[in-house]
């Protein structure tokens, strides 16, 4: 079927985040991630207008089913300025997520792509993420390789 531009054929419209977006179950998305309560309107705009003073160096892509208004998919991107590298800059793919029931079609892996693309073209030499061992098939697919040992200090 012949979809609307910007619209894959799979029926998904691939997007920057919006403030519209908490109404279309961007919060069912990030619980499906970590446990985590409903935002308020008042936390998520407050942490949305904070996101949009970064402009480019964070993007939060969506992907909307354009057939129902709900929301399928989402990842962030945030490009690191350094110092090392002749001020060189690195991206970090964060918090992707693929609704249960949208899952095994790919999604997952336009989004991924998207974002790397986003930080390729912000003049990244490279892009990095953690994940869970069982996610190692998934990266690769999307073009990672593995590198060093993830550590974390949790409070
Ligand atoms: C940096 C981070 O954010 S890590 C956190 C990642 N997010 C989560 O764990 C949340 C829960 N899981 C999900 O949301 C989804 O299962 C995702 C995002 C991991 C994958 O999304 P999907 O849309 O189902 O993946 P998609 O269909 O694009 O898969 C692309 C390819 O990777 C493969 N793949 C997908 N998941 C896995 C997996 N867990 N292990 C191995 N291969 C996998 C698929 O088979 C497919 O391969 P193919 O092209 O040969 O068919």
């Amino acid at each position: 079927m012949e979809q609307p531009p910007g619209v894959d054929a799979d029926g998904y419209r691939i997007r920057p985040l919006e403030l519209a977006d908490l109404s279309k179950g961007f919060c069912d998305l990030l619980a499906q991630l970590s446990p985590s309560a409903s935002l308020t309107e008042e936390a998520f705009r407050s942490r949305f207008e904070e996101l949009a003073a970064l402009g480019a160096n964070h993007l939060v892509l969506v992907a909307e089913d354009a057939a129902t208004g709900r929301l399928a998919a989402a990842g962030a991107v945030l490009v690191e300025r350094k110092f090392i590298r002749r001020c060189g800059s690195v991206g970090h793919v964060e918090d992707v997520v693929v609704d249960a029931a949208s899952r095994g079609r790919g999604l997952g892996e336009r989004v991924v792509r998207r974002l790397v693309e986003h930080a390729r073209g912000r003049g990244c030499y490279k892009v990095i993420l953690n994940c869970t061992p069982e996610l190692r098939g998934f990266y690769a697919k999307c073009g990672f390789v593995e590198k060093n040992v993830q550590m974390g200090l949790y409070f």
